[in-house]
């Protein structure tokens, strides 16, 4: 599903903030990508979302050659990519209907599909009675799983979430994780940025460990007990 070779990623006037890194994930498997501030965490997700690019080596997503992907396909990439942020990024003057369809309306369904769709990931994240509701009027937990239901409404293959339990405290970052434990169980890919080490060691998952900008550790996941 993901496949990095060699990738470097130089900003300019910052210097390498990725050195050669190399890694894969096979479809439906779900990791933890670790390191220090500053280590290259968003970086990697930036680079997989197309948010960025790299300044050398290649990388693939769903088999797909990032660099040579033309202008056309980077719209349908970018919904195959369902990408969570920790300040979830929600339109403050729309309700969380309207925030929950945006990536659909952007799709270019109609108004029937929807607002079904819409309402399926909302029920999905247990939010289906705030769907009039502005989010503001949302608890913190609750505007970071309306993200989700943004994020999964186009039913993409791949989710990449940064330090999405980042404002949350023990309780709503262990609901986020059931909830994303959940879509890999119907065979969605994870990939989860985070330096809660509490919460990666507490879970079985395998993790990527970045610093300075390289990959010095992929712990396997271990087994559940
Ligand atoms: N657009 C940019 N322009 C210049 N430098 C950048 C840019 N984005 C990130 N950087 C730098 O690249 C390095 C890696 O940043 P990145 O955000 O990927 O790290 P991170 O591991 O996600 O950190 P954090 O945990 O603090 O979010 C940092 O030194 C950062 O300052």
């Amino acid at each position: 599903m993901i496949r990095f070779e060699h990738v470097t990623k130089r900003y300019p006037a910052r210097g390498d903030a990725l050195r050669d890194v190399n890694f894969a994930l096979v479809p439906g498997e779900m990791a933890f990508l670790t390191g220090h501030s500053g280590a290259g965490k968003s970086t990697v997700l930036k680079l997989i979302g197309l948010l960025e690019r790299p300044t050398r080596g290649q990388i693939r997503v769903a088999g797909r050659d990032l660099a040579r992907l033309s202008t056309r396909r980077i719209p349908y990439h970018r919904r195959e990519v369902g990408m969570i942020f920790q300040d979830h990024r929600l339109l403050v003057d729309r309700t969380v209907l309207d925030n929950v369809s945006l990536p659909l309306v952007a799709a270019g369904l109609g108004p029937g599909e929807v607002a079904r769709r819409a309402r399926a990931a909302l029920k999905q994240v247990g939010l289906l009675r705030h769907e009039a509701a502005c989010p503001m009027a949302l608890s913190t937990g609750e505007q970071q799983r309306v993200g989700i239901a943004r994020a999964i409404v186009a039913r993409p293959p791949l989710l990449l979430a940064d330090e999405p339990t980042g404002n949350l405290d023990p309780d709503l970052s262990w609901e986020i994780m059931d909830l994303f434990a959940r879509f890999n169980q119907v065979g969605v890919t994870l990939l989860i940025a985070t330096h809660d080490i509490a919460l990666i060691r507490s879970l079985p998952y395998r993790t990527l460990t970045l610093s300075e900008g390289r990959l010095v550790g992929d712990a396997a996941p271990r087994r559940r007990r």
